[in-house]
């Protein structure tokens, strides 16, 4: 069960869990707002930019929700008392270099412990086979948590190999970040990634893929838009 795009009635937030794959569609209002600005093809490089940092920020308060605490003992001026700090191992975060690094700083700033490892990978325009040109992280990440920004889930390809790679690793609790998903990648997800720690954080599922692999209604190639190579 997922929530399309364009909305077809005020449905509550979706979180679908598919053989231990959850889908969290994030519904609200200012998270559909900044969306229907990035899609807009009259939106600049400048405009995409803030507009994909500010949602990220706004993605990642639901994304982390299940991220590990510590109880630790205070003393506040007035008395003692408990509260909660983010375990250690630090949360590692992943941008999938490129369009995923203009989500990087929306990330960190609510998270700004985290260790930042890296993934260059690139979709061939034709085959739409994801390859891996550029892998800067931890070799070992038993027990970590790990957050994997993308900005577009389309036909899974690339998120689906980067989540493999990090279970590789010993991850075992994976949350990926995406402004907009396809039903079609979300799919692949659940299918090559059943019964992993995965869960897939997006402002939207929209309607599809066209023959060429991009999500419709869509944004376009979030690269080229975020970086100004159109
Ligand atoms: O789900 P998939 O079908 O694999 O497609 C999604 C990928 O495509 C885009 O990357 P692209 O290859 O355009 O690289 P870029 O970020 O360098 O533009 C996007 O940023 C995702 O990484
Ligand atoms: O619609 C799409 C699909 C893949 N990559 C993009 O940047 N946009
Ligand atoms: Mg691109």
């Amino acid at each position: 069960m997922s929530t399309r795009w364009p909305p077809e009635s005020s449905a509550p937030p979706a979180f679908a869990t598919v053989e231990g794959m959850r889908t969290h569609v994030v519904d609200h209002p200012l998270v559909a707002h900044k969306l229907t600005t990035l899609r807009d093809e009259r939106t600049d490089s400048p405009t995409f930019r803030r507009l994909a940092d500010e949602l990220v920020t706004l993605l990642a308060y639901e994304a982390t929700r299940d991220v590990r605490t510590d109880q630790v003992d205070i003393t506040t001026p007035v008395t003692a008392t408990t509260g909660v700090r983010l375990s250690h191992p630090r949360p590692l975060v992943v941008p999938i270099i490129r369009a995923g690094l203009g989500m990087l700083d929306g990330m960190t700033r609510l998270l700004p412990t985290a260790e930042v490892g890296f993934l260059g990978m690139i979709r061939d325009e034709q085959t739409l086979q994801a390859s891996t040109y550029a892998n800067r992280m931890p070799e070992d990440l038993s027990g970590r948590q790990v957050y994997v920004l993308d900005p577009m889930l389309a036909t899974g390809g690339t998120l689906v190999a980067a989540i493999k790679e990090l279970i590789a690793r010993g991850a075992d609790d994976v949350t990926a970040l995406c402004l907009l998903a396809a039903p079609e990648g979300v799919e692949r997800m659940e299918s090559e990634l059943a019964g992993a720690p995965v869960t897939v954080v997006t402002a939207a599922v929209d309607e599809r893929l066209n023959d060429d692999g991009f999500i419709v209604p869509g944004l376009g190639d979030a690269g080229d838009r975020m970086y100004g190579t159109v």
